[in-house]
């Protein structure tokens, strides 16, 4: 039995969850026109569902979701996947705690990264979701595994579900696909509220001791458990 045939089950779920997924993204302005994707890994499997590239949102369905190797090869679908698929197939070789990987380009983000400025800690929701500053990644060319490397090597031992690509945009990471899009909402929401902060006047920085009891409580008593 070939391995997609295993995981039928999975990847039809994967499939339909990544699909809806991405409805999010243009619902909370993160995106424009094809831009943006969201990808799951395949618990226990060298596997992760994408997005099709450039095919627009209202377009999307379970079934032209593509299924890739982690090295970025199609191994299910009529589709050319999403242009981060290698990137984000890096991030799930390296970062095995990594289920789920969203990219958008969220416009007040983007602003952020284009000016390669991390943005601050001055806000409850930003110790809530990020632990610390949104950091800024190199910049990196857009079609191979150089994102990827950049995600990780930003990511990597840091608080931040969600990392600023230099001139590009947001790259956020969870334990799910879910996850990973709830970072990448939240991603925007602090960086508008931080520049319009800056509008007015200067920001005042949480001190790290409360910065880190509010990222335990968020992460470990917040919400239903
Ligand atoms: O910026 C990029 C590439 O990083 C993408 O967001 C594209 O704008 C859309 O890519 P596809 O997922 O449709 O290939």
């Amino acid at each position: 039995m070939s391995v997609v045939a295993e995981v039928a089950g999975t990847l039809t779920r994967l499939r339909a969850e990544v699909s809806a997924l991405h409805a999010h993204l243009p619902a909370y302005g993160l995106v424009v026109w094809t831009a943006g994707n969201v990808s799951a890994r395949v618990p226990g499997h060298d596997l992760m569902v994408i997005k099709p590239s450039g095919v627009h949102y209202a377009e999307l369905t379970p079934e032209n979701m593509v299924v890739c190797d982690l090295d970025g090869r199609v191994v299910e679908g009529e589709h050319a996947p999403s242009s981060d698929t290698e990137a984000q197939a890096y991030v799930y070789r390296k970062m095995p705690e990594v289920g789920g990987v969203v990219h958008t380009h969220s416009p007040y983000a983007v602003a952020w990264a284009a000016r390669a400025e991390p943005i601050p800690c001055v806000t409850t929701m930003c110790a809530d979701e990020f632990g610390g500053p949104i950091p800024v990644g190199p910049f990196a060319m857009i079609g191979d595994d150089s994102i990827g490397r950049g995600i990780v090597e930003t990511l990597r031992g840091s608080r931040s579900p969600a990392v600023l690509m230099q001139n590009h945009g947001v790259f956020s990471i969870g334990p799910t696909a879910e996850s990973a899009v709830k970072a990448a909402v939240m991603c925007e929401d602090v960086a508008r509220t931080v520049h319009l902060a800056q509008q007015l006047g200067r920001p005042v920085p949480i001190e790290q001791a409360s910065v880190d009891r509010l990222f335990d409580r968020y992460q470990n008593v917040y919400g239903q458990r």
